[in-house]
C-alpha cells in the first residue's frame, strides 16, 4: 500500500481549493492509498513537515499551495537525504513552477498523474542557504509578489500581479542599483533596474521573462536590465510578453552555474514570491534536487 503525505496550505490563492484536494484524497483512498493530509499554520510549516515525512516512510508528497508552499517543500526535499517524489497541485495565485510544469489543474486529469508514478529530476536554484524552484530578484518590480494584498489576490487573481506590476513602474522612480556581476560567462559593474537569475522561464505570471531556461539544463538563466530611461523601460516591458526583451541593449542575459552578486546598498533578494534576505550573495545551481511527477 502507498502512503501519500498531501501538504495543504489553505492560505493559498482561491478558497474552494479544500474541497478539490478532498475531492483527490477520497479518490485515492478508493483506490487503496493510505493519505494523511496536513495543513499548514505559518511559514515553514510545510518546509518541517516535508522533513519529517522524508525521514519517515512516506512514498510520494502532494503539495496543494502556491509557489511558496512549492518553495519551502523543495526546501525541506533538499534539506532531507530521501528524496520522496512531489505532485504540484497548484493552488496559488500564479503558480508559476506548475505552469510551467504543465502540470495538470484538473483533479481527474491530477488522479491519474499519480497514478502513472511518472517523475523527472528537476534542478533548483540556491541561495545562501536558501533554495528556488522559480527564481530568486532583486530590483524594480520584484515587491510585487509580496505587496498584493491577499483581498486584491482574492479577487483578481493572477490580474493582482500584473496592476501591481504597472503600479510599481509609475510609482518608483527608478532607483538604480549599483551592481558587481561576477561569473564564469560574465562580468560587470553597472548600474541596474533589475535582476533575475532563474530556474524556470515563467516568472510572476510572465510566461518568457527568462526566454530560454530550462529546469533540466544545469544552468542559471541570469536577466539583468540596465538602467533605462522610461522609453526604454517600456519597450523591455512591452517585448517580455514575447520573450523578445533580451535583446534590447539595455538588457543583459546570459547562463551560468554560479553567478555572484555584490553592491554596497541594502538591496532586498525575492525568492519565489517571498522576501529572502539581502544582497551580497552568489546564487548556483543545484542539479536534479527536485524530483517531481509529471
Ligand atoms: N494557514 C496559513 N495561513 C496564512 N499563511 C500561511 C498559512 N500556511 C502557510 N502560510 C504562508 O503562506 C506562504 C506561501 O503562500 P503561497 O505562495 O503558497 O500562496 P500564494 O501567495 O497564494 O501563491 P503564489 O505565490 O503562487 O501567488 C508560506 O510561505 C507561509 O508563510
Amino acid at each position: 500500500m502507498k502512503k501519500i503525505k498531501v501538504i495543504f496550505n489553505p492560505s493559498s490563492g482561491r478558497q474552494s481549493m479544500e474541497r478539490r484536494v478532498d475531492r483527490l484524497c477520497k479518490l485515492l483512498l478508493d483506490d487503496g492509498y493510505l493519505i494523511s493530509k496536513f495543513i499548514t499554520q505559518k511559514k515553514d510549516d510545510a518546509m518541517i513537515e516535508t522533513m519529517k515525512a522524508c525521514k519517515e516512510d512516506w512514498d510520494i508528497i502532494v503539495v496543494s499551495g502556491g509557489d511558496g508552499t512549492v518553495n519551502e517543500v523543495a526546501k525541506g526535499i533538499a534539506n532531507s537525504e530521501r528524496k520522496i517524489p512531489v505532485a504540484i497541485l497548484s493552488s496559488g495565485t500564479v503558480n508559476d513552477f506548475a505552469n510551467y510544469m504543465k502540470i495538470p489543474k484538473n483533479i481527474m486529469d491530477f488522479y491519474d498523474m499519480i497514478k502513472r508514478e511518472n517523475t523527472i529530476d528537476v534542478d533548483l536554484g540556491k541561495v545562501n542557504s536558501e533554495y528556488f524552484v522559480n527564481v530568486a530578484a532583486g530590483g524594480l518590480l520584484t515587491n510585487v509578489g509580496y505587496q498584493v494584498l491577499p483581498e486584491t489576490k482574492m479577487v483578481l487573481g493572477r490580474m493582482a500581479y500584473y496592476i501591481e506590476g504597472l503600479k510599481e513602474i509609475t510609482l518608483q522612480n527608478f532607483e538604480p542599483i549599483k551592481l558587481s556581476v561576477e561569473s564564469e560567462e560574465c562580468s560587470l559593474d553597472e548600474e541596474v533596474l533589475l535582476f533575475l537569475i532563474s530556474n524556470s522561464s515563467s516568472i510572476g505570471g510572465f510566461k518568457k521573462l527568462a526566454p530560454k531556461a530550462d529546469v533540466l539544463d544545469g544552468l542559471l538563466d541570469i536577466v539583468i536590465v540596465k538602467k533605462s530611461g522610461v522609453q526604454d523601460l517600456a519597450n523591455i516591458f512591452i517585448n517580455i510578453f514575447s520573450g523578445d526583451h533580451i535583446n534590447h541593449p539595455n538588457v543583459v542575459y546570459f547562463k551560468s552555474k554560479s553567478v555572484r552578486l555584490d553592491t554596497r546598498e541594502k538591496v532586498s533578494i525575492d525568492i519565489d514570491g517571498e522576501y529572502g534576505g539581502k544582497l551580497p550573495a552568489t546564487f548556483e545551481i543545484v542539479p536534479k534536487a527536485f524530483r517531481i511527477i509529471v
